[in-house]
């Protein structure tokens, strides 16, 4: 077997050093473009472009690699040249171990400078004073919807969607606690409380635990080992980041628990992908029929829209609202255009992106 075993490896060696031999001609390709793009002040990260490499290589495949294996593998190198074109600062909803956290290095890879920020608008606020080039934030769950804080810090700032993250969720309890009963107060971001619910009523239905929402998963982790007779709901590796002792995994209340997360940047634009989707702010006036005309000039135009959001106005006493909106397509396609520009003063545009789901 020892022998079968060293040939095979010098087969794999073999391809590896045609590998590292091709990675750098890849690379040296990627510095002129890097030069070009400086020269020129462009955009260095090109999402759309990513995902038509990703989608040829798909095409051309028929090897062993699965389309997930194939992304992973192009991801990293994708995020490796746009470090080695200009090095990239990313801020996200941290500490670090946040599923937010996961979700940027999955984009970002291992070589970008990342910034664990406290909250979802200091998130925001670095990337709207351009302290970091890109920002990463929960959007929505599958399962208990949009995140409230991010949604209006659109409306409150003026920054544009990059692109779009996609993440499976499971969550871990951690606990420096023995027992149960020893539990206290238990972490977590209010969000995560909510896809948890079955698990926390079936432990602690009966009980007069203290539900404590903080600013995100990895604070909660952070916070069960500072204080006594507490626990955190949180991701697997925060709790292992914090040395926090998992008492159980996958509590979420449904196994396909998933969260949308966006990358944000100041003043981006996206070139069309061929499958986009565009997101916008409406403000209509306090009119009889304001919406209902909106949304027949998507349907005139065969606008498809994938969701709307209604957030309060918090400027005063009287409930107003406004919409977030999800749409497909892209700015540049026509049909959307024609209508956005209808009804510029009541939209704020916030991107057009590729569309995973
Ligand atoms: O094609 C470009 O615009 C590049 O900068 C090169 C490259 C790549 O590595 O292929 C890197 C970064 C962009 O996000 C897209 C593609």
């Amino acid at each position: 077997m020892e022998k079968a075993l060293d040939q095979l490896r010098e087969q794999i060696d073999s391809v590896d050093n045609q590998l590292l031999a091709l990675l750098n001609q890849r690379m040296s390709v990627v510095q002129k473009v890097g030069e070009l793009k400086k020269s020129n002040n462009a955009i260095i990260y090109r999402p759309e472009r990513e995902k038509s490499i990703i989608d040829r290589l798909e095409g051309l495949n028929d090897g062993l690699l699965t389309r997930g294996m194939i992304e992973a593998v192009f991801l990293e190198i994708f995020a490796a040249s746009r470090n080695f074109e200009l090095p990239e600062r990313v801020g996200y909803l941290g500490p670090p171990g946040s599923f937010t956290h996961q979700a940027a290095e999955g984009r970002f890879g291992v070589t970008s400078e990342y910034i664990p920020l406290s909250n979802i608008q200091s998130v925001f606020e670095s990337v709207d004073t351009e302290r970091v080039r890109f920002g990463v934030i929960p959007i929505e769950n599958n399962r208990q919807g949009f995140v409230g804080e991010s949604v209006d810090m659109f409306y409150d700032l003026d920054v544009k969607i990059v692109a779009e993250i996609v993440l499976p969720i499971h969550h871990t309890f951690a606990s420096r606690c023995d027992q149960l009963s020893d539990i206290k107060y238990i972490y977590s971001k209010d969000v995560a409380f909510k896809q948890c619910r079955k698990f926390l009523r079936e432990y602690f239905g009966n009980t007069d635990v203290e539900i404590v929402p903080v600013d995100s998963t990895s604070k909660a982790a952070q916070m069960a080992m500072e204080v006594d007779n507490s626990a955190a709901i949180c991701s697997d590796v925060a709790a292992k980041i914090n040395n926090a002792p998992i008492l159980f995994h996958n509590i979420e209340d449904t196994s396909d628990n998933q969260t949308r997360f966006l990358i944000i940047s100041k003043n981006f634009t996206n070139k069309k992908s061929g499958a986009d989707k565009t997101t916008v702010i409406l403000k209509l006036p306090d009119v009889v029929g304001s919406l209902a005309t909106f949304l027949q000039d998507f349907r005139d135009h065969g606008i498809n829209l994938i969701k709307i959001e209604n957030r309060p106005e918090r400027t005063d006493t009287n409930f107003k609202a406004w919409f977030y909106l999800d749409l497909d397509g892209h700015i540049e396609d026509e049909h959307i255009s024609k209508v956005l520009d209808k009804h510029g003063d009541k939209i704020k545009w916030l991107g057009s992106y590729v569309k995973l789901i």
